[in-house]
C-alpha cells in the first residue's frame, strides 16, 4: 500500500529502499515477488495518483521545472555554457525522475555496456547480459491508434511481458514523410535503422517511448513496476518521507561500519524517525540525492566531512565526484504548416478540448510524447573519439512537430535537437554539500561543455547534420526560415556555429556517476563494487543511476530499469531469495 503517514509502519523491515524512483520501485517489485520477503520504500515526494501532466505524455514537458514534482535544484554557473546557472530538475514524486521525464526510450549501444563490464571487471554488466535485463524489464505495446508497425521497429530485440511499457507514436504527424523522405534523400549518417534500441544505434528511425499505447498513458516506475503490485502486504511505501542518514550500528571485521538504520522526517518537519532495515539498505535516491544520503551518513571524503562537522564513518573521495551529463541544443524553424502541435502548447481552449479528447478515446496528439523520430551518428576519423566503440554514436539527433521550449504567441514551428552522447574526459561535475543540515540543497556542477578538445567540436558536427538534414528536398515548401537570426546555417563558419552552441546548449538531465562502480578492491576510485554494495562498509547497496561510470550514448531511463533488474537478481543470489 502507499502510507501518508507511519501510523502502520513496522519498526523493521528485511529491506529499506530509499527513493521510490525509477530504479527503486524495480527493486521493490522484484524482491516481494518472495512473499516472505518484507520491503519498506521511503519516498520523498509526494503520490503521482491522479496527476494529468504525469499521466499524458504531450504534457511532459509540463512536469518541470518548478513544479511540486520536481526538487527545483539549480547548477552553478558552467564554465562551458558562458557563466549560466541552469534549472536542473529531478523527480520528487512517486516514480521519481521516470515520472517527470521526457519519455523518450533508448538503450545506447552494446560497446556502452560492455565498457562498464571492462571498467568494473563483471562481465555481467557487459551488452550480452544486459541485453536480457532490457527484456526483462519492458513491455511492448501497440500505438494507441493501432496503426501498422511492421517496418517501424524490430520486436526480436524488445520485451512484450515486463513491467516498463515502450511504445512506437500514437498519432500521425504532417512531417513523418518528410522526415523519412529526407533521411532516403541524403544518404551518408543519414541512413535509416529500423530499430535503434538493438544494441547497434547508429542510424535514423522511429522514436521509441515510455508510453503504454492502449491507454495512451505514462509508463513511469510507479504506475508499471508499483501499482500492478500494490497490494502485496510484504511492500509498504510511505510518501513524503525524507531520508536525512543512514545509521551504522555496528562494525564487522574485514567489512567496516555496518547500516542498519534510517532516519527520516515526515511531511518536511520534524521529529526524525527511524527504522531498521536486517538485510540490506538499498539506496535508490537518484545521481543528485544518494550522495547526499552518503555524505550525511559520514560516508565521502573524510576531510570534507570533518569540515562540515559531520563524523566520517567510510572514507571514499570519490562520493559525489565523476558527475556525467549530457548536453542538448535546439534549433527551429517556422514553418508552412498549422498542423503542428504548437497551438496546443499555448491555447488552453485547444487544450481542454484534447485534453478531453484524450480522457474520453485516449487518442490524439496528447498520447505522443516530444518525439517521433530520431537518430545516432558517429564523427569519422575524430581524434580520441571518446566513444565506447566503433557501434557508439558521438551525438543524437531528434525531431519535434512543435518549437521545443518557450512557445511564441504565433507561429507554427519544427525542432531538431542534438544531444551531444560522448562528454570528453574532463567533462565531469560534481555534486557537493556546504552545510550539515541534511536537508541542504546540494551545490551542483554539471560539467557541461568543459572538455575543450572535445564537446564543442563534436556538438558542432551535430549542428552541422541538422543543418544538413533541413537542406534536403523533402523539407522545401515546408520550412519558412529559421526562427531566431542568430540560428546557423549551412553557410555559418564553426567560431559562430561554437557561440551558437555554448549560448544555447544546456542539459538532458542524463546524469549518472556520482556513485560509480569500480572494480572490487579498488578503494581509490569509485563509490561501490561491481554488486552495487558501498565499498569499506555493509548494510548498503546503491541501485540508482549513480552507478554507472560513463554516461551510456542515449537517455539514461533505460539503463536505469535494466540495471535494476540486475541489481534485484544480485540481492536475491546473496540472500538466497
Ligand atoms: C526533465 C527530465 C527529462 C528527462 N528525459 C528523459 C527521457 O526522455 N528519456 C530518458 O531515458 N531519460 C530521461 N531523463 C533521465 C532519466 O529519467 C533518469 O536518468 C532516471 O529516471 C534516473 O533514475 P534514478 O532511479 O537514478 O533516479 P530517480 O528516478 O530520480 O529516483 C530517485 C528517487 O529518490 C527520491 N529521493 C531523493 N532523495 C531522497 C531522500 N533523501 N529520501 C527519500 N527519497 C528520496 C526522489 O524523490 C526520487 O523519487 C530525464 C530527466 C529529466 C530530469
Amino acid at each position: 500500500v502507499v502510507l501518508e503517514d507511519a501510523a502502520s509502519l513496522s519498526s523493521s523491515y528485511d529491506f529499506v529502499i530509499v527513493g521510490g524512483g525509477t530504479a527503486g520501485n524495480v527493486v521493490a517489485n522484484r524482491l516481494t515477488e518472495d512473499p516472505k520477503t518484507n520491503v519498506l520504500v521511503l519516498e520523498a515526494g509526494p503520490t503521482d495518483a491522479g496527476v494529468l501532466e504525469i499521466q499524458v505524455p504531450f504534457l511532459c514537458t509540463h512536469t518541470t521545472p518548478q513544479t511540486p514534482w520536481d526538487w527545483n535544484y539549480t547548477t552553478v554557473p558552467q564554465p562551458g555554457l558562458e557563466g549560466a546557472s541552469i534549472t536542473y530538475p529531478r523527480g520528487h514524486v512517486l516514480g521519481g525522475t521516470s515520472s517527470v521525464n521526457c519519455l523518450v526510450y533508448t538503450r545506447g549501444a552494446k560497446s556502452d555496456y560492455d565498457r562498464y563490464a571492462n571498467v568494473t571487471g563483471d562481465k555481467g554488466w557487459g551488452w550480452d547480459s544486459m541485453f536480457g535485463y532490457f527484456k526483462k524489464s519492458e513491455k511492448f505495446t501497440p500505438p494507441s491508434d493501432r496503426h501498422n508497425t511492421t517496418d517501424e521497429f524490430n520486436p526480436a530485440v524488445h520485451g512484450f511481458n515486463g513491467f516498463n511499457s515502450v511504445s512506437l507514436p500514437g498519432a500521425p504527424t504532417d512531417i513523418d514523410g518528410r522526415f523519412n523522405d529526407a533521411i532516403d534523400e541524403l544518404g551518408g549518417v543519414f541512413t535509416r535503422n529500423l530499430d535503434t534500441n538493438s544494441g547497434e544505434p547508429l542510424g535514423f528511425g522511429w522514436s521509441q517511448a515510455v508510453i503504454d499505447g492502449p491507454s495512451g498513458t505514462r509508463s513511469s516506475s510507479s504506475s508499471g513496476y508499483l501499482s500492478p503490485i500494490l497490494r502485496r502486504p510484504n511492500l509498504h511505501v510511505l510518501v513524503n518521507a525524507q531520508v536525512s542518514r543512514l545509521i551504522s550500528t555496528g562494525h564487522q571485521a574485514g567489512k567496516g561500519p555496518v547500516f542498519t538504520k534510517v532516519e527520516y522526517r515526515l511531511n518536511g518537519k520534524g521529529p526524525l524517525k527511524t527504522v531498521q532495515a536486517t538485510k540490506e539498505i538499498i539506496l535508490s535516491a537518484g545521481s543528485i540525492n544518494t550522495p547526499q544520503v552518503l555524505t550525511n551518513s559520514g560516508v565521502g571524503n573524510s576531510q570534507t566531512l570533518k569540515d562540515l562537522n559531520i563524523a566520517p564513518q567510510v572514507d571514499l573521495p570519490n562520493v559525489g565526484e565523476n558527475l556525467s551529463d549530457h548536453p542538448i541544443v535546439t534549433l527551429a524553424w517556422l514553418v508552412n504548416s498549422n498542423g503542428t502541435y504548437d497551438d496546443f502548447n499555448r491555447n488552453a481552449t485547444l487544450q481542454a478540448e484534447e485534453l478531453q479528447k484524450w480522457r474520453t478515446t485516449r487518442q490524439g496528439v496528447f498520447v505522443n510524447g516530444i518525439s517521433q523520430h530520431i537518430g545516432f551518428a558517429r564523427v569519422p576519423d575524430f581524434p580520441n573519439n571518446p566513444a565506447s566503440g566503433t557501434d557508439s554514436p558521438n551525438y543524437e539527433i531528434f525531431v519535434s512537430n512543435f518549437l521545443l521550449g518557450n512557445t511564441p504567441p504565433t507561429g507554427n514551428f519544427l525542432s531538431i535537437s542534438a544531444i551531444m552522447l560522448t562528454p570528453g574526459p574532463s567533462s565531469r561535475g560534481s555534486v557537493r554539500f556546504n552545510s550539515s543540515d541534511p536537508f541542504a540543497v546540494p551545490v551542483i556542477d554539471a560539467g557541461l561543455l568543459v572538455d575543450a578538445k572535445t564537446d564543442v567540436p563534436l556538438m558542432r558536427e551535430a549542428v552541422k547534420s541538422i543543418l544538413h538534414l533541413v537542406s534536403a528536398p523533402a523539407w522545401k515548401d515546408y520550412i519558412i526560415g529559421p526562427q531566431s537570426s542568430s540560428q546557423p546555417t549551412l553557410s555559418s563558419t564553426d567560431k559562430e556555429i561554437d557561440a551558437f552552441i555554448t549560448a544555447n546548449s544546456r542539459s538532458a538531465y542524463h546524469v549518472v556517476g556520482t556513485s560509480s562502480m569500480s572494480p572490487k578492491g579498488d578503494t581509490k576510485k569509485g563509490v561501490v563494487d561491481p554488486d552495487l554494495k558501498l565499498k569499506k562498509a555493509g548494510g548498503i547497496r546503491i541501485v540508482d543511476a549513480s552507478i554507472l561510470p560513463f554516461v551510456p550514448a542515449g537517455h539514461t531511463q533505460a539503463a536505469t530499469y535494466a540495471l535494476a533488474e540486475r541489481a534485484s537478481d544480485l540481492i536475491k543470489a546473496d540472500h538466497g531469495l
